[in-house]
């Protein structure tokens, strides 16, 4: 079974408005899939309804292969698909970094050796072990973009959905982000404005545009200095 996520003819609607129509999607292993598009296009909210965070209107929702309607389903699917929120403040809730991103792992039924060990190993590999004793609330928002990212490595899903994953990180931190996510196995859903980011992670694109998913293209030209941009394809 190839396919982790699939959505089929979805409609989501917000405060009585229309956000997404008839969207079809799939993301299958080894398969790192931007969304882009406007703001207010509707990209958070596709995202928070692959996971059953926002009811859908119509249409139907596969995950590993398991159609998924009830809260039931999305509960049990949940730990297998890592949601990086847009605001870090909503993700981060323990008082300090490393009972943060040990949280995930102890829930999942590890001791609190086995916890504090994965907690650590992903702190190392976004270059963070620094921040582990330090109390959230008093990071930078770029500390809280990458402690959230190791709190969700930490849980080692099969499928990472960032939104808006460079926000607010600087160059040093954004580099080890990127590298994070290069030899991250999983498959990838990536929000972003970010182009270069965008380029350089994903392997396919695709724009959401009133409502609906259109596809994109990521492609690499030369400038003063080469580079990757991403391209909308019907444009
Ligand atoms: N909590 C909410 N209640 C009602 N409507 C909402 C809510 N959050 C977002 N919306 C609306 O849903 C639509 C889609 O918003 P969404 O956040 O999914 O867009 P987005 O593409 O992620 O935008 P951005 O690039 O600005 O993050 C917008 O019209 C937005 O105003």
């Amino acid at each position: 079974m190839n396919t982790l996520i699939d959505l089929i003819d979805l409609t989501v609607t917000r405060a009585g408005k229309t956000v997404l129509t008839g969207v079809d999607l799939t993301l299958s292993h080894g398969e790192r899939l931007a969304l882009i598009g406007p703001n207010g296009a509707g990209k958070t909210t596709l995202l928070r309804s692959i996971i059953g965070l926002e009811p859908i209107g119509a249409g139907r929702i596969r995950l590993f292969g398991e159609a998924c309607t009830t809260e039931r389903d999305f509960r049990k699917i949940r730990p297998r698909i890592g949601f990086l929120f847009q605001d870090s403040d909503d993700q981060l809730f323990c008082p300090t970094v490393l009972e943060d991103v040990a949280f995930g792992p102890l829930n999942l039924g590890c001791s609190e050796e086995e916890a504090r060990g994965q907690a650590m190993s992903a702190l190392e590999r976004l270059g963070i072990a620094l921040l582990a004793e330090r109390i959230n609330h008093r990071l930078s928002g770029g500390e809280k973009r990458l402690v959230c990212l190791a709190g969700l490595l930490a849980m080692k899903p099969d499928v990472l959905m960032l939104d808006e994953p460079t926000n607010g990180v600087d160059a040093e931190n954004g580099q080890r982000l990127r590298q994070a996510l290069h030899e991250y196995e999983g498959a990838l859903l990536l929000v972003s404005h970010d182009d270069a980011f965008v380029a350089e992670l994903a392997t396919r694109a695709m724009l959401v545009r009133h409502g609906r998913l259109v596809a994109a293209e990521i492609h690499e030209h030369a400038h003063v200095h080469r580079h990757r941009h991403v391209h909308l394809g019907s444009e």
